[in-house]
């Protein structure tokens, strides 16, 4: 607070230098006269080192000077205007245009009212009532990066919230080696840095910017980003400094709405931070810590989204001095190990835990099923959270992620040999055929090929499958499984693969154009997770024709409606298997009957294939109700002020 004092009164002690400020930089000198001098330096360099470029940056970007031009990144420009023009804070508008604000719970709203009130009815797509400035923090978002669902949900995700109005900017690393997508190397760098005070140090971090799908997609360069491997880790595990690499994506995810003028205006501090899993979890802290004590984003709030409450970003408590916190804030982050799982007896079991501080600073908290966000609040699935969880139940949510609908349609789909719908399934079948020729597999249509796709983690179940596979491999069935992670589970899958060469395939690796010919190609979709947050897959399976069958847990349990034969007037109902409990016995009786319905009872199979391609996936419905809970998290004074 002393230093906060000591730069106000420099500041006012100098004129001269204010005179010499441009009306930008006055009016951002206003918002920064209320941050310590550390920060303050950090801004006031930041307004004379980097303002010209910004300035000229944001020229190119909005065309506020000059020709009414914004630059693309494959050199061709499109006239500004194009771009809606963005605002600053959250706009109340009724579809005639008048202000307004219309409340209704989601408890009490059935869908059908909420399709009409916010979905849209008929083609046209639609539109928030009230609109707000997103910005979404995330360690991956396809098909810039990807190692899972988190990649999938913020690639998608936020076009459906920007189709709907809403002006969204998704923060996440600038990865440049390892497995990145080539389209990263299409955003253009702003020529706009932050400085991250923190380990000890001070880091630079640059923003690179590409205006795509309605959405500003910003990465956040730094050194630390460009690895070989994933954006986890590499072969030989996890890198050894995610906590810092995190820390700085946090800060810089804080520093954007503020610095980055996109589209020629800034998001400002009135905006929504979707802070996702632990490598976001710094988010709703440091809002709260570092920035609201010098009234910045008194008006912002943040949703911590927990997309898998397994990893929670735990590390040494003496690293609390890297993270760039005041020291009174040790609390949010304080974690004490059970007795139980202490290494030794000198273990005093003190660490910091990133994603139990996003948990208790956050405004609001989501997950992505609803079934999982009651799961989280037991011992059972609370990961040793349960107890906080439960105690924040009254602001805890479950919201089905929906998918890319586009990228993930069997009728165009780019990876996929053979194209088919509803209506004919007939290159369905085809597919099948590719993907046996492909794999090396005897080609028969008869066969049922039942696929796995996903990380090999204790979390989807790997070991059930492995337990099992010699019982499924007495079935006359073809078995493929895509995925990496475990090495012992990767050398299982090759072992297993010239053990029974005519009927098991192991892919190795991440490879996205044959998850889609995986999905296409199979009949059957197996998924014994141990615990589902939502799950992608299964509903990939079941918009492509594809059959899961699933452990009846979170998300999975939500989204597969267990076969009933004698249902409708014996027409059947359900889309899939569900099973329970998680063992060998009950996954592979459930696989019985679904191998048996694929060869006894054509017709029960192809009316499961429809009830599941007849469903709608789209990101719309999850969209609208997640602006129900921007609404609510409005509405709510900040959580921590
Ligand atoms: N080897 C491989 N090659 C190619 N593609 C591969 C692959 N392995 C996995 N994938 C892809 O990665 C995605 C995995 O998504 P999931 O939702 O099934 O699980 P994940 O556990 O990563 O996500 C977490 O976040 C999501 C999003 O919220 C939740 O649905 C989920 O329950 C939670 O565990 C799918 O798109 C899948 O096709």
């Amino acid at each position: 607070m002393e230093a906060l004092q000591i730069s106000q009164a420099l500041f006012a002690s100098n004129p001269s230098k204010d005179s010499k400020l441009s009306k930008t930089h006055q009016r951002r000198r206003a918002d920064l006269c209320f941050f310590s001098s550390s920060l303050w330096d950090r801004r006031f360099e930041h307004g004379f080192s980097g303002a010209r470029s910004v300035k000229r940056w944001a020229r190119q970007q909005s065309g506020f000077s000059g020709p009414n031009e914004e630059k693309k990144n494959d050199g061709k420009a499109v006239l500004a205007k194009e771009r809606e023009v963005p605002f600053v804070g959250y706009r109340l508008e009724s579809q005639d245009g008048k202000e307004e604000i219309e409340s209704f719970s989601l408890d009490t709203i059935s869908d059908e009212e909420l399709e009409t009130k916010n979905v849209g009815v008929g083609e046209e797509k639609a539109k928030a009532k009230v609109t707000y400035n997103i910005v979404v923090v995330t360690a991956e978002a396809s098909p810039y990066s990807k190692t899972g669902g988190l990649g999938d949900v913020c690639g998608s995700l936020p076009i459906t919230l920007a189709e709907r109005r809403h002006r969204v900017m998704v923060v996440s690393p600038r990865y440049l080696t390892g497995n990145p997508s080539e389209k990263i190397r299409n955003a253009v760098d702003t020529q706009c840095s932050a400085k991250v005070s923190c380990f000890g140090g001070t880091q630079e971090v640059t923003f690179y910017h590409e205006y795509r799908a309605g959405v500003d997609w910003v990465f956040v360069d730094h050194p630390s980003y460009q690895r070989s491997g994933n954006p986890y880790g590499d072969s030989v595990g996890a890198y050894g400094d995610n906590q810092f690499r995190f820390t700085l994506l946090c800060h810089a995810a804080c520093e954007a709405p503020l610095v980055l003028p996109l589209g020629g205006v800034t998001y400002g501090e009135k905006c929504l931070f979707l802070a996702n899993d632990w490598h976001a979890g710094l988010v709703p802290v440091l809002l709260a810590a570092k920035y609201r004590p010098h009234g910045v984003y008194k008006d912002a709030r943040s949703i911590v989204v927990i997309h898998n409450l397994a990893h929670q970003g735990v590390e040494a408590a003496a690293t609390y001095q890297n993270l760039g916190l005041p020291s009174e804030w040790y609390g949010a982050l304080e974690w004490v190990f059970p007795t139980w799982s202490r290494t030794h007896a000198l273990d005093t079991g003190e660490a910091v835990n990133i994603l139990k501080s996003a948990i208790v600073t956050a405004d609001r908290i989501l997950t992505v099923s609803q079934g999982y966000s009651w799961e989280i609040t037991t011992s059972d699935g609370g990961y040793g959270l349960h107890d906080l969880l439960s105690s924040r139940k009254n602001v805890l949510n479950g919201i089905t992620n929906g998918i890319d609908v586009a990228e993930w349609n069997p009728a165009s789909d780019k990876h996929i040999p053979f194209h088919y719908s509803i209506e004919d399934l007939s290159g369905k079948v085809k597919c099948k055929e590719t993907l046996q020729k492909e794999l090396g597999l005897p080609i028969r249509p008869d066969v049922p090929i039942i696929g796995f796709i996903g990380r090999l983690d204790y979390q989807k179940g790997i070991d059930i499958i492995q337990a099992a596979t010699p019982e499924i491999m007495q079935h006359d069935v073809q078995f493929i499984m895509l995925g990496s992670g475990d090495p012992q589970m990767e050398d299982w899958m090759r072992a297993t693969e010239s053990s029974y060469r005519d009927k098991f395939r192991g892919w190795v690796g991440f490879n996205v154009p044959i998850s889609h010919r995986i999905t296409a190609g199979c009949d059957i979709l197996l998924m014994p997770s141990r615990f589902e947050p939502c799950g992608l897959n299964q509903l990939y399976a079941m918009r492509y024709g594809t059959i899961p069958v699933v452990h009846c847990t979170g998300g999975l349990r939500d989204t597969v409606v267990n076969f009933n034969p004698y249902a409708e007037g014996g027409k059947g109902e359900g889309t899939g298997w569900t099973f329970s409990p998680l063992t060998k016995e009950s996954m592979l009786s459930a696989l019985r009957l679904a191998i048996g319905t694929y060869r006894e009872h054509k017709s029960s199979w192809e009316g499961l294939m429809k009830r599941g391609m007849e469903r709608d996936y789209s990101w719309e419905h999850a969209a609208a109700q997640y602006e129900q809970i921007f609404e609510w998290v409005f509405v709510d004074p900040s959580y921590v002020r």
